[in-house]
């Protein structure tokens, strides 16, 4: 039996298929990332294994037990982390941490050792007597993570836990799944970050418009492109008669532009270079930079979308 089974799950708003029949599972002790673009349903799959949202059609088992039936056996061994920020800006982290004690009805006795604990996990020890507002947006989050594991949970959800904070913070919350996840925590781990899956998780689920594309750990999904070598070109400016022509080759599967580079994905081992350059000549394009790549998670996801992430 796995942590959680969910099966055909199925989430409709007013007729708008959100979530489209995905069944997978989430095994104890993994780190599980839910990848996907904005919109692609992550945020309506996570809260209905969290028993926020109930499903339209679908089921879903925590240990054994309907979530849907009994999410109490759910809430009370789970640690979620929505996207939003849920703490009293007027009080200090400490007073945070008491009120979420009490909502979790934790002994008066065990609080202090509790509190500290989750504190300590954050990195926020030495800020406890400091007021939220004065927080920076990073801050803000780890707290935030800190207030969804003072009851210790088993299994901790996180929606996008490093969306727009410093890089400091970002680390620090990485670095503190990892930690927890030794120490025997389940974690469903929410992101559109592509290096953040490729750094932590132990299998990944792709969702894209409600459905999950691919699933696997790193190393399967990018044996699904194995049979492609990738370039990344680097050009002063892009040039969509250059990119149409390119396009044409034979050799060319796939053309992304991301910030100042071509991205191709190309047949393996087709020798598509001098086609590249004479191309360039020709259009006068000049290129600065050029690389075969290794493929990479984002790879699968162009693979298999013909998009990629960051474009949502
Ligand atoms: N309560 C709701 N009523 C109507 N539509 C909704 C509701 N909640 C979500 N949606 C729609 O469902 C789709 C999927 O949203 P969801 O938030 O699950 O995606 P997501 O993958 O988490 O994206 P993001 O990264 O932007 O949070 C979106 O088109 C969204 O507008």
């Amino acid at each position: 039996m796995h942590l959680i089974e969910a099966h055909k799950l199925h989430k409709e708003f007013k007729r708008h298929t959100v979530v489209n029949d995905i069944s997978f599972e989430i095994r104890k002790g993994e780190i599980l990332g839910l990848l996907g673009p904005n919109g692609a349903g992550k945020s309506t799959t996570i809260s209905m294994i969290a028993s926020l949202l109930k499903p339209t059609k679908g089921e879903i088992f925590y240990e054994g037990d309907s979530v849907i039936e009994k999410p109490d056996t759910i809430r009370s061994k789970l640690g979620y982390v929505p996207q939003e920020i849920a703490l009293y800006p007027e009080f200090t982290a400490l007073e945070n941490l008491q009120f979420f004690a009490k909502v979790y009805n934790i002994p008066r006795k065990e609080r202090k050792e509790k509190i500290h604990q989750a504190l300590e996990y954050v990195g926020l020890v030495d800020r406890a007597k400091s007021k939220v507002n004065e927080f920076s947006g990073g801050m803000k989050r780890r707290l935030n993570i800190a207030s969804a594991l003072i009851h210790g949970p088993d299994f901790l959800i996180m929606d996008e836990p490093t969306v727009g904070i410093d890089p400091q913070s970002r680390n620090h919350i990485l670095e503190m799944v990892k930690e927890l996840n030794k120490k025997g925590m389940s974690v469903l781990y929410t992101t559109h970050y592509m290096e953040e899956v490729e750094a932590i998780c132990d299998r990944i689920l792709i969702l894209d418009h409600g459905h999950i594309i691919a699933e696997g750990t790193k190393e399967e999904l990018i044996q699904l492109i194995q049979h492609q070598d990738h370039i990344e070109m680097k050009v002063e400016t892009r040039d969509e008669r250059f990119e149409k022509e390119l396009m044409e080759l034979v050799a060319v599967e796939l053309i992304e532009f991301i910030e100042d580079a071509y991205m191709l994905s190309v047949k393996k081992q087709a020798d598509v270079l001098p086609d590249i350059f004479r191309l360039a000549k020709e259009y006068q394009v000049h290129i600065y930079h050029i690389q075969v790549k290794k493929p990479r998670l984002e790879d699968v996801f162009l693979h298999l979308t013909g998009r990629s992430l960051r474009d949502e």
